[in-house]
């Protein structure tokens, strides 16, 4: 396979589909897969909302970053939550030996596909809206994205698919 012995990294905004995609791809690819909010789960012993909730989102933040600065595997699809790429430090770590996707969709898709966000806990200033955060956001990702999947019009086989074409042509 051209991905050789190099990871997948998926970043977007929640409801973008990096868990459920990711998942795909790695069996079409016979990759391993991580969900990094499973593994900070696991690390902080409660939900990511009990540690918005309990400890607000500059924290989740920093155990987001150090969870995924600890992580180093090979041939991997790594699904991250979206709040990731606020830490240059993992990026950077992730992106050695990786390549980055960016599942790219509208806002409007955003709302649609994750309904009520207060459960969720999305990794926000209080008073920021799910616009400000999205417009926050979409450099960010845009910036540590080897590739860009406009995932607005695809379904999740058909996001997957896209992935699959290009790790087929690198
Ligand atoms: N391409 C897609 N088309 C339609 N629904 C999708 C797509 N990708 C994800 N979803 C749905 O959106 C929701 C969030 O997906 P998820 O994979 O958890 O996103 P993320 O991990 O990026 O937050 C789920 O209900 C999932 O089934
Ligand atoms: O965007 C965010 O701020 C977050 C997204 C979540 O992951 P998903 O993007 O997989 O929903 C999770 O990491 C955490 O609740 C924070
Ligand atoms: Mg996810």
């Amino acid at each position: 396979m051209s991905l050789g012995s190099q990871n997948l990294v998926f970043v977007g905004m929640p409801g973008s589909g990096k868990s459920t995609v990711g998942v795909l791809v790695a069996k079409r690819l016979g990759l391993g897969f991580i969900d990094t909010d499973l593994l900070i789960q696991q690390h902080t012993g409660q939900t990511l909302q009990e540690t918005v909730n309990q400890e607000g989102y500059l924290a989740l933040r920093k155990i987001e970053e150090q969870v995924l600065l600890q992580l180093d595997v090979q041939q991997h699809v790594i699904s991250t939550g979206g709040s990731a790429v606020y830490s240059d430090a993992a990026m950077s770590h992730l992106k050695s030996g990786a390549k980055v996707i960016f599942l790219d969709i509208s806002l409007n898709t955003v709302l649609r596909r994750i309904g009520d966000y207060s459960l969720r806990g999305i990794s926000k200033r209080p008073d920021q809206t799910l616009v400000e955060l999205y417009e926050e956001r979409s450099g960010l990702y845009a910036r540590y994205a080897d590739y860009t999947v406009q995932g607005d019009t695809l379904n999740q086989e058909q996001a997957c698919e896209a992935v699959v074409q290009y790790c087929k042509h690198l």
